[in-house]
């Protein structure tokens, strides 16, 4: 969500992952575009330019023509109707679910005018994000627990394949905090129970501040349960 210039996208791009890396900063995503190409990972990693929340609503939301199928095997055989709307390797196109802008996976263009304006991002869909994806990085910044709103009925459970996503959201903890205060914040933006949260200790920052990672599984809660409608 906030992939800065790629330190935790590109090895995992290195990994054989796809990942989907986004930073509202243009000119670290321009970067992330160029440390993938010189990592030969491009194909691997599809570079966004937006808000995080944006971001993570737009790559989860079920295109109208697939809602419309009656059960999972229709779907997966589906062609992806984001995909179907690039027809020009540098052309861009607005998606059918929103305005999401496609275009080619190689081409990083930027808009006239001034040089810190966003730039084209690239997006190739070969899978479908909201059918599954297996881990969110929350890499800072500091206030990335705030964006855990974001999940709240992200998910629409009767399209997901698979087990949820485990969310990896970084954090600092105060020596006059707890632990127990940030899985607490943390529920009350998804407002569902977080099972098991794991704590990683990932540095001291300061003599009573210390960064963490705070991981969980998405709970089921936090989906949308909706039953499938017959057509
Ligand atoms: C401290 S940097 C961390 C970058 C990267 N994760 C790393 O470890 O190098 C925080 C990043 O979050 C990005 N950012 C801040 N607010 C954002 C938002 N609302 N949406 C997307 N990215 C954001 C910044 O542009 C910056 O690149």
């Amino acid at each position: 969500m906030f992939a800065g210039i790629g330190p935790f996208a590109i090895p995992a791009a290195q990994k054989r992952c796809l990942v989907y890396a986004n930073d509202l900063n243009p000119d670290s995503v321009r970067y992330l575009k160029i440390n993938a190409d010189i990592n030969k990972v491009n194909n691997n990693i599809h570079a966004y330019n937006m808000d995080a929340r944006i971001f993570m609503s737009q790559l989860m939301t079920v295109p109208p023509g697939e809602s419309k199928l009656v059960d999972s095997s229709l779907v997966s055989s589906a062609k992806c109707s984001v995909q179907e709307n690039i027809n020009a390797n540098t052309e861009e196109r607005n998606s059918e679910n929103g305005d999401l802008k496609c275009v080619d996976a190689h081409v990083a263009v930027k808009t006239k005018g001034s040089k810190n304006k966003r730039i084209k991002t690239s997006v190739s869909f070969t899978n479908k994000s909201w059918e599954h994806i297996d881990h969110v990085i929350m890499n800072l910044p500091a206030s990335a627990l705030q964006f855990l709103d974001v999940f709240r009925g992200l998910v629409q459970r009767k399209y997901w394949k698979g087990s949820l996503p485990w969310i990896h959201c970084y954090c600092f903890i105060r020596a006059n905090e707890t632990q127990d205060s940030v899985v607490s914040e943390a529920e009350s933006l998804l407002n569902a129970k977080i099972h098991e949260p794991v704590f990683h200790r990932v540095r001291d920052v300061a003599p009573n501040k210390a960064m963490y990672c705070l991981s969980f599984q998405l709970p089921e809660e936090a989906c949308i349960n909706e039953e499938i409608t017959n057509f």
